[in-house]
């Protein structure tokens, strides 16, 4: 199921804070509405935001107000879209990756009239989103060396079609395993506190028919300790040049528990998440949303009137912890190698 649907005008968001049980589709016409879908988690997993703001992009620079200024001024105005959508979340870089690739169109062909390059700009969102789709597909095949025969997998968060365009990166090489008829079960971890694992991983795989269990994120040690996981796989939202990958919440401590039982430790994602501009996982900003997504779960109170609670929404594992990064192009790499590096 995909997140997003643009009808030529404008953008079709399923809210993913109201699944599993409602599937509602909110219709964001302005920029304005994009990036407060974004901030909201309405659409959410780093490259779905990406193409979400190439979008965003895309219903500004066409909006009619906009059309009927003249270049310079409508330039301005273009980057005060692109700022806008900059602002919505710090840590998944495929949000700066699709703004930074608008910006360098934009700034290719200021000789077209304003209309052109409106028109230009959405062509260039929806080259993004089918780009996304077919490299999650390729991170698929990529990964398929990695998944033995019978697997019994860990994963967490949601990597699947509802945080991408279409199709998923650590779930995408799930489904291809699946495919192949090598996936014996995936163990989804709830992914507290917004519940992607719970609500969006189980509703993906119960949909594809691959057999799958919610575990909470407090049962991963106890599962690896009853050897019932053969493997973990994630996504991530930024991995700096060592390898070093931001990912949701709870993914260090399961990539130390992975390490502790010598169960492989993978991360998927496309070229887009590298950033190269971060030499290591230290400099990653973690963004951090408000308590009360900890303090609520559906509407209802879990803590105490007075209590605060924290909110990292990432943390970030160290490339020592994970053996392999499978993205879209050519196959994996043992993080900090000189590989990696020369991808620049
Ligand atoms: C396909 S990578 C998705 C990535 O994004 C998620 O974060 P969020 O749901 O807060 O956008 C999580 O880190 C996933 O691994």
């Amino acid at each position: 199921m995909q997140p997003l649907q643009w009808n030529g005008k404008s953008l079709l968001v399923l809210d993913q804070t109201l699944l599993p049980e409602q599937e509602v589709w909110d219709d964001c016409d302005t920029y304005e509405l994009v990036a407060e879908a974004i901030e909201k988690m309405k659409v959410r997993g780093a490259p779905a935001i990406g193409a979400t703001a190439a979008y965003g992009i895309a219903i500004g620079a066409n909006a009619p107000d906009a059309l009927a200024l003249d270049k310079g001024p409508y330039l301005a105005y273009l980057e005060a879209v692109n700022e806008r959508l900059a602002k919505t979340r710090p840590t998944a870089v495929n949000l700066f990756w699709a703004i930074k690739r608008m910006r360098g169109l934009i700034a290719a062909n200021t000789d077209l009239s304003v209309a052109e390059l409106g028109e230009l700009i959405t062509r260039e969102a929806n080259l993004i989103a089918e780009e996304d789709v077919r490299l999650n597909k390729r991170i698929g095949q990529n990964g398929l060396q990695f998944i033995p025969e019978n697997a019994r997998i860990l994963t967490h968060c949601n990597t699947g079609s509802l945080a991408t365009f279409d199709y998923g990166t650590a779930l995408g090489v799930i489904r291809a395993a699946h495919e192949q008829g090598r996936v014996q079960h995936v163990y989804a971890d709830e992914t507290r506190p917004y519940l992607q694992g719970a609500r969006l991983t189980a509703f993906e795989l119960h949909r594809d028919n691959i057999p799958v269990t919610v575990v909470t994120d407090s049962m991963a040690g106890y599962l690896m300790q009853q050897k019932m996981v053969d493997l973990v796989i994630v996504g991530a939202d930024r991995i700096a040049a060592n390898g070093d990958a931001a990912n949701k919440i709870g993914t260090y401590s399961l990539a130390v528990l992975a390490k502790h039982h010598g169960i492989p430790f993978y991360v998927a994602a496309p070229m887009s998440t590298l950033d190269y501009e971060m030499e290591t996982g230290d400099e990653i900003e973690i963004e951090q949303r408000s308590a009360d997504e900890v303090i609520f779960i559906g509407g209802k109170r879990m803590v105490p009137e007075g209590v605060p609670a924290l909110h990292p929404a990432f943390d970030v594992t160290p490339h020592e912890l994970i053996t392999a990064i499978i993205t879209d192009q050519g196959n994996a790499w043992q993080p900090n190698t000189e590989a990696m590096l020369k991808l620049k």
